[in-house]
């Protein structure tokens, strides 16, 4: 560790093309997301949490809304406006709560597709994940455990901001110790991710197979309908993995050139583009979520659409006590054990 501090001090960021460009992306992406997070937050506020699934999906509308309101201090950030103590700000505090209000986001992900998967094998919720008094210590546990993960990178970036090149680098506010926190918890993060990606695979796999097997015991003819169930299934995870793939592979070099010293400085600056584009891309998931809320939760969906159109407001109704589930859905679900799991996979 003795070659971590210091790191890249003479290798000064480019930033003319990055202070423009992500300001703008980051400036859309953050209006787009507000208004889709306070919507989601205002119907899923008035919906009581009668189920680990919805339990989940409104700590992720938390965790997103939290995350957005982080973006504005890292689009003046970025572009330079503002005096170097907003970037050292943004350094210690904000960037802190944006990244753990993603992994936060990622976990809850990886919950919900275990929900699912649960919903399948054990239908009537006898298993201690599907009750929503777990599902509400298990969220409050991710948070706490994460917001303390992260404490060190706030109380450990205490060195005097040392602004190079017009833009400081996070890393710079940072000792021995607080470079040695930062690196080991970005490989706790990644465990993360890719954990939760390897559970979501295992879990949508699972649940497709079995819809597949419904298909073809019930000897439908609806191919299309098998196609688009599939698609659905697959939607989930792999909007998951392009939107946080790219930051992953790129986030361990990236970290390596923040603690260790020495290396290419053209290969960092690039690295730095690398990075910063791919958690961009990251970042666009506080977006895509709301849409998962719509394409999942049967309930939401009858709930924005009772909004909005008059309409509708008689037959969401009787869906919301039973969540994903019609009266209907009951009946056929006894008598068919295979139209009940295409019936819940329908509904995810
Ligand atoms: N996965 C993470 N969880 C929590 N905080 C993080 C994570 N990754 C980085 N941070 C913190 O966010 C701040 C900005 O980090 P980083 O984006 O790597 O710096 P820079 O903006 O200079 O590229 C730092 O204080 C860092 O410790």
């Amino acid at each position: 560790m003795n070659a971590t501090v210091n790191a890249s001090k003479e290798c000064d960021r480019d930033t003319s093309v990055t202070s423009v460009i992500f300001p703008v992306l980051y400036s859309i992406l953050c209006i787009v997301a507000l208004v889709l997070n306070s919507l989601a937050a205002w119907i899923f506020f008035r919906i009581p949490s009668s189920t680990t699934f919805l339990v989940f999906l409104k700590n992720v509308v938390v965790a997103d809304l939290l995350m957005t309101l982080t973006i504005p201090i890292k689009i003046l950030s970025d572009a330079g406006v503002g005096f170097w103590q907003l970037r050292a700000f943004h350094c210690r505090f904000s960037a802190v709560l944006f990244y753990i209000t993603m992994y936060i986001s990622i976990l809850l992900l990886g919950l919900i597709s275990l929900d699912r998967y649960l919903k399948i094998v054990k239908p009537f919720g006898k298993c201690a994940l599907q009750k929503v008094r777990v599902g509400q210590r298990l969220s409050a546990a991710i948070w706490v455990v994460m917001l303390s993960l992260a404490l060190p990178n706030v109380i450990l970036s205490n060195q005097p901001p040392k602004p190079s090149g017009g833009k400081l680098k996070c890393s710079s506010m940072k000792g021995e110790a607080g470079k040695l926190w930062h690196e080991g918890f970005n490989y706790f993060c990644q465990v993360i991710f890719w954990g939760t990606f390897a559970l979501m695979v295992f879990c949508y796999t699972f649940i497709s197979k079995k819809v597949y097997e419904s298909y073809k015991t019930s000897k439908s003819k609806s191919h299309a309908a098998n196609r688009r169930t599939k698609a659905k299934v697959f939607v989930v995870v792999g909007v998951f993995f392009v939107c946080f793939a790219p930051f992953h592979f790129v986030r361990v070099p990236y970290t390596l050139t923040q603690t260790r010293d020495g290396g290419d400085c053209r290969a960092k600056k690039a690295i730095y583009i690398a990075k910063e584009t791919t958690l961009w891309l990251s970042a666009t998931n506080v977006c895509l979520d709301p849409l998962i809320y719509v394409f999942l939760c049967r309930v939401f969906r009858k709930r924005l659409m009772t909004t909005f159109c008059k309409d509708t407001q008689e037959s969401s109704k009787s869906s919301l006590t039973h969540m994903e589930m019609s009266p209907m859905d009951h009946t056929t679900r006894l008598q068919n054990n295979n139209n009940k799991i295409r019936d819940l996979t329908f509904r995810m």
